[in-house]
């Protein structure tokens, strides 16, 4: 199987008020085809900067960020939007959808941007969605939606554009735990369906272990 991502010894520091905090201190990890894998750490170990590291937005990192074989570190900003357009999805704890768009139009905007017509952006925005089981709010907007279901709104934006690989921070971390069993459940099925890969960050040890592989930010770095 190819790699879709790989991270060699991957750092990254922040200095607080003179103070160097050392956050990755050297990451390694190849992300397979079509592989699910856990992000696992308590909170401030580092997850969601191991996550910005493979988003390719911020800088600050050193080391080796391979993205489906294109090497991202010395990238200039028009390579990393177009590889973060074309390869990856993202989701969030919080949905972040835009508020006076539907459903269904907050999973064609994606679409529409990289060219897609406007009939087909729509059949997949209903497909999606009614994978996901809302195939009945398609019309709603983000504010007449639970938070469960938009969370599935968002999955269903993250996947829209085909990526290699989906970056999922906390996605169910603000759900109750049956909803969070529910929509993770839904997301896995739809991500392993599509035959995207994913690496999901989360404190919680027993949603992580419905993934395909669990790997441990631990002082810094990757334990297997
Ligand atoms: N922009 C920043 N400036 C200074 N310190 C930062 C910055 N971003 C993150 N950190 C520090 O890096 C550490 C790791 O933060 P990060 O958000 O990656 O952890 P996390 O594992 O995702 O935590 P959580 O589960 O609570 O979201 C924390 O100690 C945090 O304070």
């Amino acid at each position: 199987m190819n790699n879709i991502a790989t991270l060699t010894d991957v750092r990254r520091s922040f200095v607080q008020a003179d103070i160097e905090i050392s956050v990755l201190r050297g990451v390694n990890l190849n992300i397979k085809a079509g592989e699910v894998v856990a992000l696992v750490g308590p909170s401030g170990s580092g997850k969601s900067t191991l996550l910005q590291a493979l988003g390719l937005l911020e800088g600050g990192f050193t080391g080796s960020i391979q993205i489906d074989g294109e090497e991202m570190a010395k990238a200039d900003s028009t390579q990393r939007t177009l590889v973060r357009r074309d390869k990856l999805g993202f989701i969030y704890q919080f949905h972040h959808l835009l508020p006076d768009f539907s459903a269904t139009e907050n999973v064609i905007l994606p679409q529409m941007i990289i060219g897609t017509n406007r009939q087909d952006a729509e059949l997949r925005a209903q497909k999606l969605l009614t994978s996901l089981g809302i195939g009945h709010r398609l019309s709603h907007r983000p504010s007449q939606l639970s938070g469960g279901e938009q969370q599935r709104v968002a999955v269903a934006r993250a996947l829209a554009n085909r990526p290699k690989l989906i970056l999922a921070d906390e996605p169910t971390g603000n759900l109750d735990e049956k909803t969070a069993d529910i929509v993770l459940n839904q997301f896995l099925d739809l991500v392993r369906n599509e035959g995207s890969a994913a690496l999901v960050a989360t404190h919680n040890e027993r949603l992580a272990q419905k993934m395909d592989r669990q790997v441990y930010l631990h002082n810094g770095v990757l334990e297997f």
